[in-house]
């Protein structure tokens, strides 16, 4: 009680509208509320108003349910006081803007960090001068070789699912996307190529209870129990999952040590056969040399933090791709007039350069020729983003500046080591921001101003030509109205990554083919649990439950 005075004398202090909650959703206690609310009212959010009121803010990632309406209510920031502490909720673009480019005064908050580190510190984990040089090392491996690779491993990889789906009425295609996508991060991250027909016949290398690609599923389909039991508990506990553990970090020394071999070899060698492993084991042993004068200060990666860094790309690039993929098949199945203008420039591309030609080119410039199909992701992750929560905490007290057009620019200042959500949903559901923000409509993508662009009214002259020309463009968007891979210096590594995968993947499924829902389905149903039931994952948001989509051929 004393606490929760002292929290609300504080907010009092601070100025900004606040409101009052028993327990936050970043504190320990909402690991026991969350599951029990959400089981609790999971039927409650079929009404389409989000969580009920009173218990919203104990529910982690409430936010994307809510859809703004907190900040309807309260501000375009806000604080929730709970008696263990103060959350500032921002659904402001330019606040949140401001947050993401200046990242050592919003921090990432450190005592959740430690969690993201089972195999070693990592570039999403770290701060400050650390992180930088984790991203001075790590960055440079997100090059055009490894695009090449994530397109060709993602095409194979998608004609392999075909051959499982089309034709097959109980092919749960989700499971198949979710597989496709960690086989993908197998391969461009060590090299290890799987088939998802054949992987049974592969010999186990001596000394190893599980294969690469088995103990990478091991550790990815499990990673709640990576993240959060301590390794002792595990091992007697949930003994598969320990030992998927141990055979990733065995593997990943062992892969370390041979990389180290031929690279000493050969450092001006090819780059073009790498993965990922190799060319950060690369980048940390040019930076090395580069920067070996410089006595006293860190210039390379320890075998541990390049763990670390593979780890955090198959934990940060592995659902998060698979999600959107799925969200995409099922609105796709959903909406056949967004389906046939993909089809179109699908069919248009093969009439065209083909596949063949694409391994010449630079990703901008194929990503290029599919400007509708990329509008199309962006406007899945406007809907449905992916990752929710964006938290920050302040290193000392931060001014922020909010600007509206009913209020004008209003300043306030936060305290040192407060708690701060960027509040996605909201920001991609604020109708100043997106115009009938409901409405899903990839041509928001294609205009210049997306902020005067409705799509529940006439086109004007000027932006049906913009359509017409089909220039894919993200400075439609103004800064910190989209924030799906987040904005500023730790905003996503793997952006491009997941644009490069996410093309690959639709112009080789739907080459020949078209998706439908299943006859038995109820369109109308479908989307509706989609927006209001999507959510519930530790880490990402996930569609509710298995929806039947066919794959069907194109001239049937
Ligand atoms: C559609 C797919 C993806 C979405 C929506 C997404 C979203 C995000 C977001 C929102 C952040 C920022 C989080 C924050 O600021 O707290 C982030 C960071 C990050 N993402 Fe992604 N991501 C995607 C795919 C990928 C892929 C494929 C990879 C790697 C292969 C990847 C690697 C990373 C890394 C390493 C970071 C941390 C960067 C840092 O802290 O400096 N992501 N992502």
């Amino acid at each position: 009680l004393f606490n929760f005075v002292n929290n609300i004398r504080k907010a009092r202090g601070i100025g900004l509208p606040y409101t009052l909650s028993p327990i936050h959703e970043l504190e320990r206690w909402a690991y026991v509320t969350d599951p029990i609310l959400r089981w609790y009212y999971r039927g409650y959010l079929l009404q389409g108003n989000g969580w009920p009121r009173w218990a919203r803010f104990m529910i982690k990632d409430w936010h994307y349910e809510d859809k703004g309406r907190a900040h309807r209510e309260y501000g375009l920031l806000f604080l929730v006081v709970s008696p263990a502490g103060l959350v500032c909720y921002v659904a402001d673009s330019h606040a949140a803007l401001y947050i993401g480019t200046k990242r050592r005064l919003f921090v990432k908050p450190p005592d959740k960090m430690k969690m993201l580190e089972p195999f070693g510190p990592n570039i999403g984990s770290t701060d400050g001068d650390l992180w930088k040089i984790h991203s001075r090392i790590a960055s440079p491996s997100f090059d055009e070789y490894t695009q090449k690779l994530v397109w060709t491993e993602t095409q194979r990889h998608t004609s392999m699912l075909i051959s499982l789906w089309s034709g097959n009425n109980n092919f749960k295609f989700e499971k198949g996307v979710y597989t496709l996508t960690m086989d993908v991060m197998g391969s461009v991250s060590f090299g290890q190529q799987a088939d998802q027909n054949n992987e049974k016949k592969t010999r186990l290398p001596q000394g190893h209870k599980l294969s690469l690609l088995g103990a990478l599923r091991g550790v990815i389909m499990h990673l709640p129990h990576i993240l959060l039991v301590p390794k002792a508990l595990l091992r007697y506990s949930w003994k598969d999952v320990y030992t998927a553990y141990i055979e990733l970090d065995q593997y990943m020394d062992e892969l370390l040590v041979q990389g180290m071999n031929e690279l000493s070899k050969s450092l001006s060698g090819t780059r073009s056969k790498e993965n990922l492993l190799k060319a950060i084991l690369r980048s940390s042993k040019e930076n090395e040399e580069k920067g070996s004068r410089a006595i006293g200060t860190k210039v390379s990666l320890t075998n541990e933090e390049i763990k670390g860094n593979l780890f955090i790309f198959l934990l940060a690039g592995y659902d998060t791709t698979a999600n959107t993929i799925i969200y995409a098949c099922i609105i796709l199945a959903l909406y056949p007039d967004i389906q046939s203008k993909v089809l179109d420039e699908i069919t248009e591309f093969y009439k065209g350069e083909g596949t063949g030609d694409i391994l010449s080119k630079s990703s901008s410039e194929y990503l290029a020729m599919f400007p509708y199909l990329l509008a199309f992701m962006h406007e899945i992750l406007r809907v449905f983003p992916v990752i929710i929560p964006i938290a920050r905490q302040t290193v000392s007290a931060q001014e922020l500046t909010t600007r509206s057009e009913r209020f004008g620019d209003e300043r306030v200042t936060l305290p040192g080591g407060m708690d701060v959500v960027i509040n996605n949903t909201a920001i991609h559901f604020s109708e100043t921001y997106w115009p009938s923000p409901d409405i899903l409509d990839p041509r928001r993508w294609l205009v210049r101003d997306s902020q005067v662009f409705d799509p529940s009214k006439p086109l004007t002259k000027e932006q049906e030509v913009e359509i017409q020309k089909g220039i894919f463009s993200t400075q439609g968007n103004a800064k910190g109205t989209f924030m799906a891979f987040g904005e500023g210096p730790r905003a996503c590594l793997g952006r491009n990554f997941a644009k490069v995968e996410f093309v690959a993947f639709f112009s080789r499924l739907l080459q020949n083919n078209r998706l439908e829902i299943g006859e038995d389905m109820n369109p109308g149903e479908i989307e509706r649990n989609l927006r209001l039931l999507s959510g519930g994952s530790p880490v990402t948001l996930i569609p509710p439950h298995s929806v039947d989509v066919k794959l069907v051929p194109q001239h049937v």
